[in-house]
Parts: C-alpha cells; structure tokens; sequence
C-alpha cells in the first residue's frame, strides 16, 4: 500500500495519524466504545449468515501493522450476508489487533471495557464495485466482522495460526496458507452490534458497515502472546520492535447510534 508510513509508536501512531490522514478526525470514525444499553434493538436486522464453506485462503503474511491472512475474492464463494447488509460482501482478509503482556489489545471497547485482543474479518461490496481498493472508498464498500478475544483456556483451533507465526516474523514476509477456514474462529451465537464507521488504520476511510459480535472467542494468554513474537520491522531494519499494543483507541461517536440484533 502506497501512502505514508505510519504506525503504533510515540511519533507515528494513533494521536498522529490526522496529519496525513485528514479522515481520522471525520464523523464517522472507528473504533468506538460500544454502551450495550444505548444500542438500539432493532427487529428489521436479520440473522448474519457466513458462506465461508467454499472458501480460499491463500497466503499468511506480515504487514507490519499485523497478520493478515488473505482469501481469494475473484468470486462469491466466501461471502457474509443478512445482517445490516443488503448484498453479499466477499471475504478479502482476516487480521487480529492485541495488546502488550497483560493489557488491553481489543480497538472497540464494551461500556469500557477492553478486551485482551480483535479480530478481523474484512468483506467488500463485490455487487456495486469492481474492485476492493474502488469499495475501500464508498460509504456502503466494506464490511468488517469483529470478533473479541478473552483470555481463558487454550482456543483448540489457534494454533493452526500461531504455528505460522514464526515463518512470518518479519514485515514482508508471507507464506502460503491454504485451507484454512475461519468458521473455526467463530463464537457460538452470531448476536451483534452494528454501526457504520471506518478503517482503523490509515487511510482511514469512512467506508466500513461494522459488525461486531457480543460473544468473545477464548484463547490462552500463551496462544495470545505469540502474537509478540512477531516484529513491526523487516529482517533488514536494525530497528527490532516486537509487534504489540497495535490498536486504535476509540473514537467520538458523533451523530451515530449503535443497532443491536434481537
Ligand atoms: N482494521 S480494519 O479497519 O479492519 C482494516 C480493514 C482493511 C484493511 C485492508 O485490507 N487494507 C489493505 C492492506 C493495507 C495495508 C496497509 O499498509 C495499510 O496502510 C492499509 C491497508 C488497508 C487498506 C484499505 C483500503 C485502502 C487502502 C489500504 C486494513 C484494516
Ligand atoms: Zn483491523
């Protein structure tokens, strides 16, 4: 991705991110700090349905803000539907935001509450647009499903994910990763919030329809802090910085109200 560096530090990171993305201080801007008792239920929002049986993953990579595992979106095989959408969205990527040892790492927050990591699961609107990158810029373009992660007992399917980590230690580095369906990392209830916002990285664009579930997946705090092993450089930076704390706190609601599904 073109456009300039930016990341997690002192200098670089979330507070300083409107000097070259003008889009962090717009009106819709996520993360934000979802209030379960002003979410407004909503009987018009239908179930979330995940079509992701046929789905395609193809690589696991570092991109210096964290790992991504990218799917084969040529099709509509891996898709979600229903919900606040009104067409099928394409599954692009997948990628988890966490913390340091022991704190917080979640982007939305729950009455305040952090929790120790998020993942991503990031859709675009392959029926109005043509491409990711034209969706990534209109208000209806993508849909991101976020999912909390808590600390607790080992998540029995993670490993399948942290036994890559080391092969993709370095900022630009990938392998293959064939297979893998994130169905595995789903909780048992699909109950949600949602609200429309925005990246939580630079570019930042205001082209997000979030989808947040209420139901937390559990990993251990030792399947979690492999996550650390890996670093925000590449292997020819001196600079090592290992990658962690790489969220956006919450943002100013603004003029929006967070539906919740029955
Ligand atoms: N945290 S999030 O809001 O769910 C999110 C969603 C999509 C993306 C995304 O897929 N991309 C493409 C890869 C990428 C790499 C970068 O170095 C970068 O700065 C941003 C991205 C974003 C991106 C989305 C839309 C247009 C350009 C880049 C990133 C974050
Ligand atoms: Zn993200």
């Amino acid at each position: 991705m073109t456009g300039h560096s930016w990341g997690y530090g002192k200098d670089d990171g979330p507070s300083a991110w409107h000097t070259h993305y003008p889009a962090a201080k717009g009106s819709r801007q996520s993360p934000i700090d979802i209030i379960p008792d002003e979410a407004r239920r909503d009987s018009s929002l239908r179930p979330i349905f995940l079509g992701y049986d046929r789905c395609t993953s193809l690589n696991i990579a570092n991109n210096g803000h964290s790992v991504v595992v990218e799917f084969d979106d040529s099709d509509d095989r891996s898709v979600i539907q229903g919900g606040p959408l009104e067409h099928p969205y394409r599954l692009k990527q997948f990628h988890f935001h966490w913390g340091g040892k022991g704190c917080e790492g979640s982007e939305h927050t729950v009455a305040g509450v952090g929790y120790a990591s998020e993942l991503h699961l990031v859709h675009w609107n392959g029926y109005k647009y043509k491409t990711f990158e034209e969706a990534s810029t209109a208000p209806d373009g993508l849909a991101v499903l976020g999912i909390f992660l808590e600390l607790g007992d080992d998540h029995r399917w993670l490993p399948m994910i942290t036994d890559a980590l080391y092969m993709v230690k370095f900022k630009g580095s990938a392998i293959d990763f064939k297979g893998f369906n994130p169905k595995c990392l789903l909780p048992s209830s699909l109950h949600y919030w949602t609200y429309l916002g925005s990246l939580t990285t630079p570019p930042l664009h205001e082209s997000v329809i979030w989808i947040v579930l209420k139901e937390p997946i559990v990993v251990s705090d030792k399947q979690l802090g492999m996550f650390r092993m890996l670093q925000f450089n590449s292997e020819e930076e001196n600079q090592r910085t290992r990658m962690e704390n790489n969220f956006r706190p919450p943002q100013p609601l603004k003029d929006r109200i967070v539906r919740s599904s029955n």
